[in-house]
């Protein structure tokens, strides 16, 4: 998995058999290195990998996620029975139903030795769903032991939340809730040339610009109903709202447009959940975990509090797709994308 923070690539092996997960196996992140993520940032906003360039990034994609591959099985005796397969997005717009992931899943087969199940999303988003978020299955087969309407949270580029009612993976409601780290990553970089605000200390030294904050949860994406979704680029246009504010004041408003989108996502779902599970990277920064704990009405903790690895869980979920389109369980639900009805997705690629 390569996740729209294009901080690098998220690897990690379970076992299960797409209903519940009856082990956690090791999890792996290897960093891109500075010269391939500005390779990926270029490619952004493409809607085809048809050309030199586009076919050089599926190769290269796919041979650094078979490299990943290869490190986590190395130190273990375990040989996967299947590979699931996110690849990275460059494009993601559902009204024109075109959700582009770069990644040659027939190469990673290939290389790998293993079946490969990738293209997650297009099944549903040529139905007419949204095509993301994809993982609110594997929360509510992780959350079913837990007391529920629960809400899990996941902060990376692009925030998404899943909510969990009484019933489990039958009750789901799940959307982008709005921008996660992304535009705090690119405000921080572009200041201070810094890949991210390390433990939010740029946002514990400013001062929010209420005013600011206020114009950009004007945004309608905010008020829509779900299910709905974002392409990373959707929330560009906050950093020019924000110019002219100190690197710290810019941080700090950042990181309050995430919690407030998060806020205003409660009013989307059907009853106020009892907690807020967070996972994803933004969880590692302090400030923002203090403004979302002071502003939502429940409890708001780590997924850590309910012995789950934040950093593996987005790698687990495409494991858990993968083994589901195995058995031809659906991996989207009208409650999650908008999907017509429950749909199986996935392609299978063979070595
Ligand atoms: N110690 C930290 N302090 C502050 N922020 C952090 C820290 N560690 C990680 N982050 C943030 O988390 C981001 C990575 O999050 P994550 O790995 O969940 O993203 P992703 O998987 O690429 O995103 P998505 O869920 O959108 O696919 C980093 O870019 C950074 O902004
Ligand atoms: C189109 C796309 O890649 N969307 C991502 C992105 O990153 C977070 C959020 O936006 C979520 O909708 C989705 O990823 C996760 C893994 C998902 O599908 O559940």
């Amino acid at each position: 998995m390569s996740g729209t923070s294009m901080d690098g690539i998220d690897a990690a092996l379970i076992e299960t058999d797409g209903e519940t997960v009856c082990g956690f196996g090791p999890h792996m992140t290897v960093p891109y290195d500075p010269e391939f993520r500005t390779r990926l940032r270029d490619m952004l906003g493409r809607t085809t990998l048809v050309d030199e360039d586009g076919r050089r990034l599926n190769r290269d994609i796919a041979l650094r996620h078979a490299e990943v591959v290869r490190g986590l099985l190395a130190g273990s005796d375990v040989t996967p029975d299947l590979v699931g397969f996110h690849g990275h997005t460059i494009w993601h717009d559902p009204v024109a139903r075109l959700t582009v992931q770069a990644g040659d899943a027939a190469l990673l087969a290939k290389e790998l030795g293993l079946p490969v199940v990738a293209d997650l999303r297009q099944a549903d988003i040529a139905a007419g769903g949204e095509g993301a978020p994809l993982a609110p299955v594997y929360h509510g087969a992780l959350a079913s032991p837990l007391d529920r309407p629960l809400a899990v949270l996941n902060v990376g580029g692009v925030a998404n939340v899943t909510w969990i009612g009484k019933r489990g993976m039958d009750d789901m409601v799940a959307f982008d809730t709005g921008p996660g780290n992304a535009p705090l990553d690119d405000w921080v970089s572009r200041h201070t040339g810094q890949p991210y605000d390390e433990d939010g200390r740029r946002a514990a030294a400013g001062t929010l610009a209420e005013d600011r904050l206020l114009r950009l949860m004007d945004t309608p994406y905010f008020a829509r109903t779900a299910p709905k979704s974002l392409d990373r680029r959707d929330f560009d246009h906050v950093l020019d709202v924000l110019e002219g504010l100190s690197p710290e004041d810019g941080a700090t408003t950042l990181v309050a447009l995430v919690a407030a989108a998060v806020v205003q996502a409660e009013a989307h779902m059907p009853l106020p959940p009892r907690r807020w599970l967070v996972t994803g990277g933004g969880r590692h920064n302090p400030v923002l975990m203090e403004t979302l704990a002071g502003w939502l009405k429940a409890p708001v903790e780590p997924v850590e509090a309910v012995g789950w690895d934040g950093d593996a869980i987005e790698a687990q979920a495409f494991a858990f797709l993968a083994a589901r389109y195995r058995r031809q369980l659906p991996i989207s639900f009208p409650g999650t994308t908008g999907a017509p009805f429950p749909m199986v997705g996935g392609r299978l690629y063979r070595p």
